[in-house]
C-alpha cells in the first residue's frame, strides 16, 4: 500500500513547487496520513516551545504538520509556518463528536487568518470505519463548508490507518492548485 500510494502521489504531484500545511485537534490523523503516503522523513520537530511541528520535504512538495488544539497563544507563530501556504489540509477525527465544535472553532480561525485567504482547502473525514462516527457530509456541515464564500474546499472521506481516501484528497489538491496556479481556478 506505501508504496503504490507513493507513486501515485508522484504522478499527482509531478515537480511543481508546492507548500501544504496539514492541521487538525490533536488525534484527529496527521502522523498517521503522514507515515501512511510514505513521502519522506520526518525532517524536524520543535518540542522546545511546547508543540511538534513536522516537516516533511518530498521533491518539491513541503509539508508541513502540527496540531492546534488550544494552541492561541502559538499563533503569532502562525506567519512563520504559513507564509506562502498553497494547500491548507484539516484533518477531522469523525468519531471525536465532543470535539467537532471545538475543531470548527480553530478550522474557522485557520481559514480566516489573513495569511491562509488564498488557501485551497481539503478536509479529511477521517476514521470513516468506526461506526457511528459523522459522515463526511456531517463533517462538513458542522464545519460550516456549504456557507464559505470564495473559498476552493472539498470534503474528502478516509481512513488513515489503511490509506484509503488520502490518494484521492491528494489528488483533488494538487487539481485544483494547478487550476488555480495557471490562473484558471479548479473546481470548487
Ligand atoms: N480507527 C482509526 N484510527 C485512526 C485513523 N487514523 C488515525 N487513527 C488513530 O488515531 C490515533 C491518533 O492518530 P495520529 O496520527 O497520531 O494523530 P495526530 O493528528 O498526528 O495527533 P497529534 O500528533 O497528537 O496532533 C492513533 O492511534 C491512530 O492510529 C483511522 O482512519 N481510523
Ligand atoms: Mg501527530
Amino acid at each position: 500500500m506505501g508504496g503504490s500510494l507513493r507513486k501515485l502521489f508522484d504522478k499527482v504531484f509531478g515537480n511543481q513547487d508546492m507548500r501544504v500545511v496539514m492541521l487538525g485537534l490533536d488525534a484527529a490523523g496527521k502522523t498517521t496520513i503522514l507515515y501512511k503516503l510514505h513521502i519522506g522523513e520526518v525532517l524536524s520537530t520543535v518540542p522546545t516551545i511546547g508543540f511538534n511541528v513536522e516537516k516533511v520535504q518530498y521533491k518539491n512538495v513541503v509539508f508541513t504538520v502540527w496540531d492546534v488544539g488550544g494552541q492561541a497563544k502559538l499563533r503569532p507563530l502562525w506567519r512563520y509556518y504559513f507564509n506562502n501556504t498553497d494547500g491548507l489540509i484539516y484533518v477531522v477525527d469523525s468519531l471525536d463528536k465532543q470535539r467537532i465544535e471545538k475543531a470548527k472553532e480553530e478550522f474557522k480561525t485557520i481559514i480566516e487568518d489573513p495569511l491562509m485567504r488564498n488557501s485551497a482547502i481539503l478536509v479529511f473525514a477521517n476514521k470513516q470505519d468506526m461506526p457511528n462516527c459523522l459522515s463526511p457530509a456531517e463533517v462538513c456541515e458542522a464545519l460550516g463548508l456549504p456557507q464559505l464564500r470564495g473559498r476552493k474546499w472539498h470534503v474528502q472521506s478516509s481512513v488513515a490507518i489503511k490509506g484509503e481516501g488520502l490518494y484521492e484528497g491528494l489528488d483533488w489538491l494538487c487539481s485544483t492548485l494547478r487550476g488555480m496556479k495557471t490562473g484558471g481556478g479548479g473546481k470548487a
